[in-house]
């Protein structure tokens, strides 16, 4: 069974983000994500998460705009400095944070110049970091209009291409199960790309036991491939947090 995190941009929104460390450990995680952690002085993120024996294991590259903004821009021609510059500074938080996982987002465009960017910031990025693990995550065009990544094939021929290392893909059930229709056909296309994954109901994007996944089958799945890595719970409650954790008490059950 893999280790579970929790998203701590999605999950217990309802305490304060410092809260929010302590009573996902309790409630059974090992582990955290947050998707854009510049809005909080990273030492306090990184004790709060010491004092609850988490490991902060993603944080994506700013923009730090969850509400409605840029989804980042490793793929937008004209602000590659602005990608360059920003990666400088989510280097500099995953070190006070000891992130192992970092996202770039590709940003809204399309077309050859945007790949051809992408391909370049990545392999920049992949040089400038080499202790660093990167990652790319298709996103499906409904939740995200334009997004330039919403291609499995697409990531694939793009993290070949680079061929680094410490290049690889972020799985995303709710997005693969949208793009692709069949997330379990899709988990065995990428498996060996894979670096992080995250999970939520599908659809809906509510509790990952809610909606039509078979998440037992599919937690049975990376053990039989013997999956290292994370499980990040990444959706929107329907009611509290906690209230919705059965998925996790069942998860954690099995291992046991
Ligand atoms: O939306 C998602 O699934 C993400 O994981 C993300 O990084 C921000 O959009
Ligand atoms: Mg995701």
């Amino acid at each position: 069974m893999p280790r579970f995190a929790a998203n701590l941009t999605m999950l217990f929104t309802e305490i304060p983000i410092l809260d929010r460390f302590a009573v996902a450990a309790e409630a059974g995680f090992e582990g955290v994500e947050i998707l854009f952690p510049y809005d909080v002085a990273a030492p306090d993120l990184s004790r709060a998460a010491i004092a609850a024996g988490l490991d902060i294991v993603l944080i994506n590259a700013p923009p730090p705009n969850w509400a409605g903004g840029p989804r980042g821009f490793a793929a937008v021609p004209e602000l590659q400095d602005r990608f360059r510059r920003d990666f400088e500074r989510s280097l500099r938080v995953a070190q006070v944070l000891r992130t192992r996982h970092i996202h770039l987002m590709a940003g809204r465009a399309q077309g050859e110049a945007a790949l051809e960017t992408f391909v370049e910031n990545l392999s920049w990025a992949t040089k400038r970091a080499p202790h660093a693990s990167l990652t790319i995550e298709p996103l499906n065009q409904v939740d995200m209009p334009g997004y330039f990544l919403s291609d499995y094939g697409l990531a694939i021929d793009i993290i070949d291409r680079i061929a680094a290392p410490n290049l690889g893909l972020q799985l995303d059930t709710y997005h693969a199960q949208h793009i692709t229709g069949d997330i379990m056909a899709c988990w065995r296309k990428v498996a060996p790309l894979v670096r992080h994954i995250q999970i939520a109901g599908h659809p809906g994007r509510q509790e990952p036991d809610t909606g039509t996944l078979d998440y037992p089958a599919f937690f049975a799945e990376l053990d039989d491939w013997g999956y290292r890595g994370w499980v990040a719970g990444e959706y929107n409650p329907r009611q509290t947090t906690l209230k919705g954790l059965d998925w996790l008490r069942r998860a954690l059950a099995v291992r046991s």
